[in-house]
């Protein structure tokens, strides 16, 4: 872009838009919202919107700050990238849950769907990229037996430093790589992302040497796809990750408005909120690309983490959240979609559009004596999706069932760094809302503790003898 005014010019053009007609009594009846409702809870959303000014400024929400404050940061990942890449033909993330499904989310989005299979030089010089995610043994054996070591470069993402999926797949990882390559090699081959001071993975970074990068300490897992947990798989892959963070800036922008009818994350967190009172308990991210679908795995965490919770800030036991449901278009109308028109009225289905696709694929003009098939002739499959998605808005509407539409105008960096954001702060929005703290995962915290326990771990003896006293399964109940 040649100078500012163009830039921004483009930039309005890709503003993502939020169309919550579909959310309205006026349209679905009396499973929808009401403007009355929106007005009854005016008092909740002032607060809500104090709130999530006051968090911000006390460092309560450091996310939010990621799209301005990174530019070291930016500059310190890019050179690096351009540092290493020719020197690997495979990149490596090991992590899970905050730590894995931004950047799978990010890659599939941006790059060609099949990205891995493309010659290094069609990538742009720029190694594949994995994800190891779980601890299946299987699996991890099985991306062992199609890497190169010596063409691998493996990042280690984990905030805490304790989570045993990521810290058990480094260990195994760790020692392969200084049987096959020797120590001393073996460190050029592993890149950490974790806390500056905490945990266990920061000690043995600057130990053994890695390379490593920063989780800010404010950041959660489940927000920290905009600072290098996301940010170095990106660029690693070529992306743009200025761009990204540019996005979340616009977005953050759009966030602070006033008007509620003219912020898309209120608006959001609002229609969802309001939707939960009237018992709909799941929440259907349904994308109409298969460049989002996994937008739609990153999405779930961030929603169901944040907003699953047993207490409110008040203590009361609320056990609230809604369920999240991933869904592609037009795959899954041929899957989901028979529930979604006809089942119980306990969801929202946001539909995420897209009007300009990377490509353009003509229908042949042939079959034209077959009326079934003929009338597809001449057509584009970027008409047909973008009509079923349209159909299936509008069964949706018929069936009195509440929707609506995120549309991206293109899906680049800009657009992607929105929606992500967007999600972010729709997430903490709604958790004031409901009066609870978006930003813990006690339920998950038991999880770990209960596996700590059974693996001896010192410091859990208590949660063991707790566990050895649950109990016993009844033999009746097991077939
Ligand atoms: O980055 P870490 O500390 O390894 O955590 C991984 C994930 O585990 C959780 O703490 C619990 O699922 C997530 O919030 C987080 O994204």
């Amino acid at each position: 872009m040649s100078n500012r005014f163009e830039q921004q010019t483009w930039r309005e053009s890709m503003k993502l838009r939020l169309d919550f007609n579909h959310m309205m009594t006026a349209f679905v009846g009396e499973s929808g919202i009401d403007e009355s409702q929106i007005a009854a809870i005016e008092g909740q959303i002032e607060a809500a919107e104090k709130a999530m000014v006051d968090k911000r400024a006390n460092g309560g929400m450091d996310w939010r700050d990621l799209p301005y404050n990174q530019t070291e940061v930016v500059a310190d990942i890019n050179d690096y990238v351009e540092s290493v890449k020719d020197d690997f033909d495979a990149f490596v993330v090991l992590g899970i849950g905050g730590s894995a499904l931004g950047p799978i989310a990010v890659q599939q989005a941006i790059n060609h769907p099949y990205y891995n299979e493309l010659s290094k030089e069609q990538r742009g010089g720029y190694p594949k990229l994995y994800v190891a995610d779980n601890v299946d043994p299987e699996k991890l054996v099985s991306l062992l037996e199609v890497l190169d070591l010596e063409k691998t470069l493996f990042n280690v993402i984990t905030k805490s430093g304790s989570t045993s999926e990521t810290m058990s797949q480094f260990m195994i990882i760790k020692k392969i790589l200084e049987e096959k390559l020797g120590a001393e090699k073996a460190k050029n081959h592993i890149v950490c992302t974790t806390d500056a001071k905490n945990g266990n993975l920061r000690p043995i970074a600057d130990q053994e040497g890695y390379k490593s990068f920063i989780i800010p300490a404010g950041v959660g897992g489940r927000f920290s796809e905009l600072t290098p947990v996301g940010l170095l798989p990106a660029a690693m892959c070529g992306i743009n990750i200025a761009e990204l963070l540019a996005g979340a800036g616009y977005m953050d922008e759009l966030c602070k408005t006033e008007d509620t009818f003219k912020n898309p994350a209120a608006m959001y967190a609002i229609l969802h909120y309001l939707g939960m009172k009237k018992g709909k308990n799941i929440s259907v991210i349904m994308p109409y690309a298969d460049t989002l679908k996994f937008i739609g795995d990153w999405y779930a965490q961030l929603w169901a983490e944040s907003l699953g919770k047993k207490f409110d800030n008040d203590g009361n036991v609320v056990h609230v959240g809604q369920t999240p449901v991933r869904a592609l278009g037009a795959t899954d109308q041929h899957s989901q979609v028979q529930l979604y028109a006809e089942g119980p009225k306990d969801k929202i289905i946001v539909f995420v559009g897209v009007d300009q696709y990377k490509t353009s694929l003509n229908i042949p003009k042939i079959y034209g004596d077959i009326p079934s098939l003929g009338f597809l002739g001449g057509e584009t499959h970027n008409k047909l999706i973008q009509t079923e998605q349209m159909a299936t808005e509008y069964a949706l509407l018929k069936g009195g069932q509440a929707n609506m539409t995120i549309t991206l105008p293109e899906v680049n960096e800009f657009t992607l760094g929105q929606i992500l954001y967007l999600f972010e702060v729709a997430t903490g929005f709604a958790g004031e809302l409901l009066n609870i703290n978006a930003f813990d995962q006690p339920g998950v915290e038991e999880g770990k503790n209960a596996t700590y326990a059974m693996f001896g771990r010192p410091g859990y003896e208590k949660k063991k003898a707790e566990l050895d006293a649950r109990p016993a399964k009844n033999k009746k109940y097991m077939i």
